[in-house]
């Protein structure tokens, strides 16, 4: 059948530098990974992914970089044009049927009936599925529709607002525990409160030994809630690794809050300090290599009034910027 052959399991990932695991224990392994669509269009190109089992990964990049044609190449839905895929230690698409129970999937939005209440949606969707227990169908859609905050249950689908069918397709995804969760773009269509209670349930989901994949073009979105992430660009691979090393491998900034930026600045210059960036607030620089006391006492002996002076973390963005020399453009 399709079991890792020994050669195969031996195989670890040596493409994402830090974070990298074995084959055998990620829940998703792709290596050269390509789909080129008829038209000619290259939509992934040579992709090896590698998700760690438990972690919440991010599949990030700007729309149109091939997110959404590599989850549907993961879920069986569209086939490579070269490379391998493999979920839960199964090669897809061929094992599609083994490997779809234990995913929990939300692509595309999902497919609902309007003329049914979100409640009967699920119902439905739970009878059309031949592992589900018919017995416990109506608990498991109550507690799926609880743990999605879905309150509108017994409304028309085709009144939903967006987020609500963005939290139905959730709720279709838990409605039986599953190893894995594809959650492509969950919080698109949601409000800051809606978007916050998905992270809320993300991080429970992930806490119960679950591991989530989920695509988004939010650098921020992924820094909230991801153990680990992906960057994508025109297709291709940009960085992998757990979002802890990836920020730690960019530097921060220093950060002067005071309200005399301009003299901040000159004192800061003379000082040898690079990259300087006037704000509103303050300014902002390249953190220097000496000692940090020896420069705040210099700002304060010119008479500049610091407020507030130190090097902040560096984010998702900032390594983003670092490896690609340029920055995040959502519009891609
Ligand atoms: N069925 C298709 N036929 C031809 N080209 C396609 C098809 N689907 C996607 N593409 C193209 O492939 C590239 C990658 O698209 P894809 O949808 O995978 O990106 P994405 O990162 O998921 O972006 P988005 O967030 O906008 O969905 C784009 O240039 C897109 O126009």
């Amino acid at each position: 059948m399709e079991e890792l052959s020994a050669a195969e399991s031996d195989r670890t990932d040596d493409t994402g530098g830090a974070g990298a695991v074995p084959a055998e224990d990620a829940v998703i392994a792709t290596r050269a990974l390509t789909k080129r669509y008829r038209g000619g269009q290259l939509a992934v190109d040579g992709l090896d992914l590698t998700v760690p089992a438990g972690s919440v990964f991010g599949f990030l990049g700007p729309n149109g970089s091939g997110k959404t044609t590599t989850i549907r190449m993961l879920m069986g839905l569209i086939e490579p044009t070269s490379g391998t895929a493999r979920v839960l230690g199964r090669p897809m698409p061929r094992a599609t049927r083994a490997v779809l129970p234990q995913v929990g999937a939300l692509i595309e939005g999902p497919a609902l009936y309007g003329f049914l209440s979100g409640r009967d949606n699920l119902m439905r969707y739970d009878a059309a599925d031949p592992t589900a227990d018919p017995r416990t169908r109506r608990s498991r859609v109550a507690d799926a529709l609880d743990r999605v905050g879905l309150t509108a249950a017994a409304k028309k689908a085709k009144a939903y607002s967006l987020g609500m069918k963005q939290r139905l397709g959730l709720a279709a995804a838990l409605l039986q525990p599953r190893r894995l969760l594809v959650l492509d773009e969950p919080t698109n269509g949601l409000d800051p409160q809606g978007m916050r209670e998905i992270r809320a349930l993300v991080r429970e989901l992930a806490s119960d030994g679950t591991t989530v994949f989920l695509s988004s073009h939010l650098l921020d979105e992924i820094e909230q809630v991801c153990t680990h992430a992906a960057v994508m660009a025109q297709g291709r691979l940009v960085v992998q690794g757990a979002v802890a090393d990836l920020a730690a491998g960019a530097r921060g900034r220093l950060v002067v809050t005071t309200p005399d930026p301009g003299d901040a600045a000159r004192v800061l210059k003379e000082q040898g300090v690079a990259d300087l960036v006037v704000t509103e607030t303050g300014v902002t620089a390249e953190p220097p290599d000496r000692e940090l006391a020896e420069l705040n006492a210099a700002l304060v002996t010119a008479g500049v009034r610091v407020r507030g002076f130190g090097v902040e973390r560096a984010s998702l963005e900032d390594a983003f910027v670092a490896l690609t020399g340029e920055g995040f453009d959502v519009a891609g």
